[in-house]
């Protein structure tokens, strides 16, 4: 039987090409039209240019136009969908598809490094390998993933670890969740289920700041206004704060404005160990929600979602926490 896959192009280097000078630029048609695939009779590609932005123009609006129209596809009989993405904020994109896409459709985000005409594009290997992992049956009902490089990424963890390096998609802690090899699709572990949250609108106001050593007041300061509905903080080690910081994150706890902290190493899960002053087990009393595993930009994503479902007190704690 046929199987109908939704392409959806968003833009990004992996639609771009290099010109004379060397500086990389959107086209206006599409490289990966170029696409040939080995068992091409038993697939039918639909596709659909939704945007064609370099991916620092992309905002939680267009990931939401993203996220209805892949939900809308699984009515439509598609068995999977491919998202090509610039890969500077993939990583936001493919978690907030997944926290919001509650159907056991395989939805794969791709991207590239390097531009189409230049030497050792990676953009249409990257797609087609893409298109493989959306049609394979062993990727019903493993959520979205990020397939770069033949390694298949969980949307949850993976993260972009280099400015120019094809091999930049890497998952901390974890590792990647499957490889491809010699067109094979191999899965080798499953992560934990979640809880979806299929929004309809996003909130605005939502910011991500990091913690460094001998920060002060002031930033958070700025941000303790009643237009803000969030703040993710990236803290330091296992999720501990200066004590100078303490005052304000009071005083924003106080005004109700949700605080989530994450760590800002690379490697871990933030959690409430040290007690000292500004230590992670003060701050939990304090009503800090701790978000296990998740980098500051994925938690800034799911607290946005979190709030845009209406999530507030326990129930949004409950949400972060898992
Ligand atoms: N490799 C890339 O796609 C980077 C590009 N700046 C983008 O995110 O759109």
């Amino acid at each position: 039987m046929t199987k109908k896959i939704l392409i959806l192009h968003t833009g990004g280097t992996i639609s771009m090409s290099e010109d004379e000078s060397g500086k990389i630029k959107p086209n206006e048609r599409n490289p990966l039209a170029n696409i040939s695939l080995k068992n091409k009779s038993e697939l039918e590609l639909v596709t659909e240019e939704i945007f064609n932005v370099p991916s620092p123009h992309m905002n939680p609006e267009r990931m939401l136009q993203l996220s209805l129209r892949i939900r809308q596809a699984e009515a439509e009989g598609f068995y999977g969908a491919v998202v090509t993405h610039g890969t500077d904020t993939l990583e936001e994109t493919a978690i907030f598809l997944d926290l919001t896409i509650s159907s056991n459709m395989p939805v794969v985000v791709t991207g590239a490094m390097r531009s189409s005409n230049e030497i050792g594009s990676d953009g249409l290997y990257n797609f087609r390998t893409a298109i493989m992992v959306a049609s394979s049956k062993e990727s019903v009902g493993k959520g979205v993933v990020v397939v770069m490089n033949d390694e298949i990424h969980s949307a949850r963890y993976v993260t972009k670890t280099h400015t120019t390096n094809v091999a930049t998609f890497r998952t901390p802690t974890f590792g990647p969740i499957g490889i491809v090899s010699e067109g094979h699709v191999n899965y080798v572990q499953t992560i934990k289920p979640q809880q979806h949250l299929p929004i309809n609108y996003v909130v605005d106001q939502v910011f991500l700041v990091k913690a460094y050593a001998g920060m002060g007041t002031e930033l958070l300061r700025a941000l303790n206004q009643t237009a803000t509905n969030g703040i993710v903080i990236e803290a330091l080690g296992a999720g501990n704060m200066p004590p100078e910081t303490l005052p304000e994150l009071q005083a924003l706890v106080e005004h109700k404005i949700p605080i989530v902290l994450v760590s800002r190493c690379f490697n871990g899960i933030a959690e409430p160990v040290y007690d000292y002053q500004g230590g992670g087990v003060n701050l939990n009393k304090m009503g800090i929600i701790y978000c296990r595993g998740l980098n500051g930009q994925k938690a800034r994503i799911k607290l946005l979602v979190g709030l845009s479902a209406g999530l507030s007190g326990l129930e949004l704690k409950k949400y972060i926490n898992n």
